[in-house]
């Protein structure tokens, strides 16, 4: 099969569900046909979505032989609004076996960014026969960074963003989100303060929920030993947002992981990387 095509339009779903004390609209795109399916999670800047996180990888994936799935999480994007006061890992991790069982997916390999990657955790410490593989990049669980002062200068910016969306404070953000920053476009820019104006609920909601708990991501590490799924682990040496050493933890609870380290990468690696990352990642999965 090949891709030309598809579109967030033409794979963009909703679907609902009843998982625990989820009881939600979320919002998918599903794109592919193959046996196996890889399932992308986005991170939490605002305006984050499947699309907007993924555009570059869910292709290659596609024309693989993969069905690719993109989660919006609940507070982001098309999908329902949620205030979340305990750990959002774990609150993501219920909506994907929801969003799994709505979808009759017994076990998927699991492609987390950022957030993403401590949604994958929380899902693989939760549901283990559920995962196949996992990629973490840039994320996997919170905690302290033995190196940087917590929060990071990048989260900082993040935050800051959730309280005033101005143009202006999204290029500061984006700024020292990627390592290149001639690759940011402003059209890539307005795209994303359009998808964070439309839905001001989410960046409200937000704010209230670190209110309500400033750990919104809890720190995994003493549970890590009991991953056994094969996992990728993906960093950028200049990642300002979720520090390298963060991956250093990862790999050294997890007993089948690998680190890789792109030099000259920031937070977004999949986007920032993207030929090599994808054929990264499509090996890893296929041996
Ligand atoms: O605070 C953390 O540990 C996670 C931060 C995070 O998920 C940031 C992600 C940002 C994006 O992926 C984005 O804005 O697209």
């Amino acid at each position: 099969m090949t891709t030309q095509g598809l579109t967030e339009a033409s794979t963009s779903k909703f679907v609902h569900i009843k998982e625990g004390e989820l009881d939600l609209q979320l919002h998918y795109n599903d794109a592919g046909k193959g046996a196996e399916t890889v399932v992308m999670l986005h991170g939490s800047g605002p305006g984050a979505s499947g699309w907007a996180n993924f555009n570059r990888n869910v292709h290659p994936l596609v024309d693989a032989g993969y069905r690719v799935i993109l989660m919006d999480s609940p507070g982001w994007s098309k999908s329902d609004p949620i205030v979340c006061s305990t750990s959002r890992s774990d609150l993501n991790a219920r909506a994907l076996k929801g969003l799994a069982d709505a979808l009759d997916l017994d076990r998927v390999h699991i492609l987390g960014n950022s957030m993403g990657g401590h949604t994958a955790v929380a899902f693989a410490l939760t549901y283990p026969q559920r995962v196949g593989k996992l990629v973490l990049m840039g994320g996997g669980t919170g905690g302290a960074s033995a190196f940087v002062p917590m929060p990071t200068e990048g989260i900082k910016l993040l935050q800051n963003l959730y309280r005033e969306p101005t143009i202006d404070n999204l290029k500061k953000m984006m700024s020292i989100f990627v390592f290149d920053t001639s690759s940011l476009t402003e059209e890539l820019f307005q795209t994303r303060l359009d998808n964070m104006l439309t839905r001001q609920d989410h960046l409200d909601n937000f704010v209230k929920s670190a209110a309500a708990n400033p750990k919104q991501f809890p720190d995994f590490s003493a549970r890590l030993g009991e991953i056994s799924a094969q996992t990728l682990i993906v960093w950028g040496r200049n990642d300002r947002f979720v520090p390298m050493d963060t991956g250093l933890r990862l790999l050294a609870g997890i007993a089948n992981a690998q680190l890789h380290v792109f030099n000259q990468c920031g937070h977004w690696a999949q986007w920032e990387h993207a030929d090599t990352f994808n054929r990264m990642v499509m090996d890893f999965l296929r041996n």
